[in-house]
């Protein structure tokens, strides 16, 4: 594996972490330093542990019976699996983005100020909702119709809801596994836009498997693979890990190079 260390302060870290489901190792020694205010992309083929990776970052994989971690992950230093930090707590401080739009059955409003109302978080509730929606470059679209279902909304405003929804308890960290996987093309690039605007504000990791959107909107690229173990067992691994233009033009690993010109996944 090489790395290039990225320069800024460090958000997310993970040390020599081995994710099992069972008996079944899915990644292995994964060890990354994810830097705060930048937009990170964990891109590589189906099955070498993308999501589970972004899953243990806000613990969500706890949910899984049969999964186990090895080696620590820290959030600003300190140990996420530690028994001081709440899965709550750190769930308001990790937000996260999926694949699929899943806003509640609730009206707009009611879906930004959620996890404000979970997380008994203090202020005004109609500044909060301006200002995520704001950020989430809904306002304009919705604000006379705040109280109307979030599921009226088409297939890209209701991503933006779910972005303003996980940006309204203002998280350190945005999680976006795929996030543009069921937009269409121009939904696609309005959430690209707001991602690069995001950044200002959040550390974002994303998961996708569209390089061009790699290239487009992070700053650092991971590129992960799977192999075969001496048993014959598939798990996967961090094969590089650089500032994305170093990933896609000049990569150190011929499986990057295969991976980011097509040649494989
Ligand atoms: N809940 C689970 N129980 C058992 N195995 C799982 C579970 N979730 C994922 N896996 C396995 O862990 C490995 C990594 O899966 P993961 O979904 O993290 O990969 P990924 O790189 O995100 O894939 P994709 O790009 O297809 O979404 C795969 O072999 C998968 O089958």
């Amino acid at each position: 594996m090489t790395s290039a260390h990225p320069v800024a302060e460090t958000a997310v870290e993970t040390r020599n972490l081995n994710v099992y489901y069972g008996s079944f190792l899915a990644v292995q020694e994964v060890s990354i330093k994810i830097p705060k205010q930048q937009v990170t992309a964990f891109i590589g083929p189906s099955g070498c542990g993308k999501s589970t990776i972004l899953r243990c970052f806000n613990r969500l994989n706890d949910l899984i019976d049969s999964f186990r971690a090895e080696g620590e992950i820290l959030i600003d230093g300190q140990n996420i699996n530690s028994t001081q930090v709440d899965p709550v707590e750190l769930r308001r401080r990790i937000g996260m983005v999926f694949q699929k739009p899943n806003p509640f059955p609730k009206s707009i409003y009611d879906n930004v100020v959620y996890g404000v109302r979970v997380n008994r978080h203090k202020g005004d509730l109609d500044e909060i909702v301006e200002r995520a929606l704001t950020q989430a470059a809904l306002w304009d679209e919705v604000k006379d119709k705040l109280k109307t279902s979030g599921l009226a909304l088409s297939g890209g405003q209701q991503q933006r809801l779910c972005i303003a929804r996980a940006i309204a308890v203002q998280p350190e960290v945005v999680l976006m596994d795929e996030p543009c996987a069921s937009l269409d093309p121009i939904s696609t690039l309005k959430v690209e836009e707001l991602i690069n605007e995001l950044k200002q504000s959040y550390t974002i990791i994303i998961v996708t498997h569209n390089m061009q959107q790699a290239t487009r909107v992070s700053d650092m690229t991971a590129f992960f693979n799977a192999t075969l173990s001496d048993k014959g067992k598939r798990y996967g691994y961090l094969v590089e890990y650089d500032q994305t233009k170093n990933i896609f033009h000049s990569p150190q690993q011929e499986a990057t190079q295969q991976y980011v010109s097509g040649r494989f996944g």
